[in-house]
């Protein structure tokens, strides 16, 4: 479990994380989004001790992290997949980590194989893809076997395969019990992923709930529908308290009833349906309508003038 309160971060007068109170629990994974400039990777790295809090706190199972006695025990994580030694090779640079926490050779292999990668673990990281530098990353993060789990941007830059990797990972880390906080911008990816949310704004907290409230809560839902009677439903559905837009493809979207609702009406009125789908909008949607006060630094429509 890790636990936020009044978590803060100033540099001078900007307080980039502000005010900051959350708890990640385990078994599940819980995704942290936020527009670019967040503050995301700052509250990362003041869990991980290596940025100091203006003030407030971050405890890892109960305990600030440079109070834990291994923390590669207690808490792995990949926050920069490059920060790697390019000229040591792969099986050294965990071995280098492994010995200074009190882990053994047989765990690093155990975590090489975890990770694919124990094949290519006498190569040089230098010459490693950006897929298999991630890998290596999480490597990392899982050497000591930590019940704690943070993941920034892991599946940054990588192909299809990399992605599907990152989330089975996630997905059984949390099953076996583990606290798992992952950040990501790929919205369609965390809604296969993540089962909680956290999303953040200029620093402060925007929400803190399941994934499949945050799409109902921020989100708006509607029902297509498709009728050889289109102008009567249409006008049955109006004078019923629905509001009705025409699709250029002659179906109707529908708001403000369900598709029970519509279904109903039209069987009362013996109208033929063609179709009749619920809507709601995606994840990406809902993340888009409930931040777009937080984006630091957005485009202007194109061709807006000033
Ligand atoms: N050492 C520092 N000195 C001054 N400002 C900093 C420092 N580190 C981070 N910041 C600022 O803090 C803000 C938050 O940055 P952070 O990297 O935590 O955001 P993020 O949510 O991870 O963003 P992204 O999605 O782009 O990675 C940014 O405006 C950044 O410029």
């Amino acid at each position: 479990m890790i636990e936020l309160r009044q978590l803060t971060k100033r540099y001078g007068e900007v307080a980039v994380v502000d005010g900051l109170s959350f708890d990640v629990r385990p078994g599940v994974v819980t995704g942290f989004l936020g527009p670019n400039g967040a503050g995301k990777t700052s509250t990362m790295r003041m869990i991980l001790g290596l940025d100091r809090p203006t003030s407030g706190s971050a405890t890892i199972g109960g305990r600030r992290y440079a109070d834990l006695p291994v923390p590669l025990r207690e808490v792995g994580a990949l926050l920069d997949a490059h920060a790697v030694h390019p000229r040591r090779t792969a099986v050294d640079h965990l071995l280098s980590l492994a010995y200074g926490n009190g882990i053994g050779r047989r765990r690093v292999e155990e975590a090489l194989g975890l990770v694919g990668l124990a094949d290519v673990a006498g190569r040089r990281p230098g010459g490693f893809s950006l897929g298999m530098k991630q890998r290596l990353g999480i490597a990392v993060a899982l050497l000591g076997d930590p019940p704690v789990v943070l993941l920034d941007e892991p599946v940054n830059g990588l192909d299809p395969e990399g992605i599907r990797w990152i989330r089975t990972l996630t997905r059984s880390l949390a099953s076996e019990g583990r606290t798992v906080l992952l950040s990501s911008h790929l919205m369609s990816e965390m809604a296969l992923t993540a089962d909680h949310l956290v999303v953040i704004g200029r620093g402060r907290l925007i929400a803190d709930t399941g994934l499949d409230a945050f799409v109902r809560s921020a989100a708006r839902q509607a029902v297509l529908v498709r009728t050889p009677d289109a102008p009567r439903l249409a006008s049955l559905l109006r004078e019923a308290g629905a509001a009705v837009r025409p699709g250029a493809d002659g179906g109707l979207t529908v708001t403000g009833m369900s598709g029970a609702e519509v279904g109903g009406l039209a069987g009362a009125h013996g109208i033929v349906l063609h179709e009749l789908t619920p809507w709601r909008a995606s994840l990406e949607e809902a993340y888009l309508e409930l931040t777009g006060d937080s984006v630091e630094f957005a485009a202007s429509p194109a061709g807006a003038v000033s």
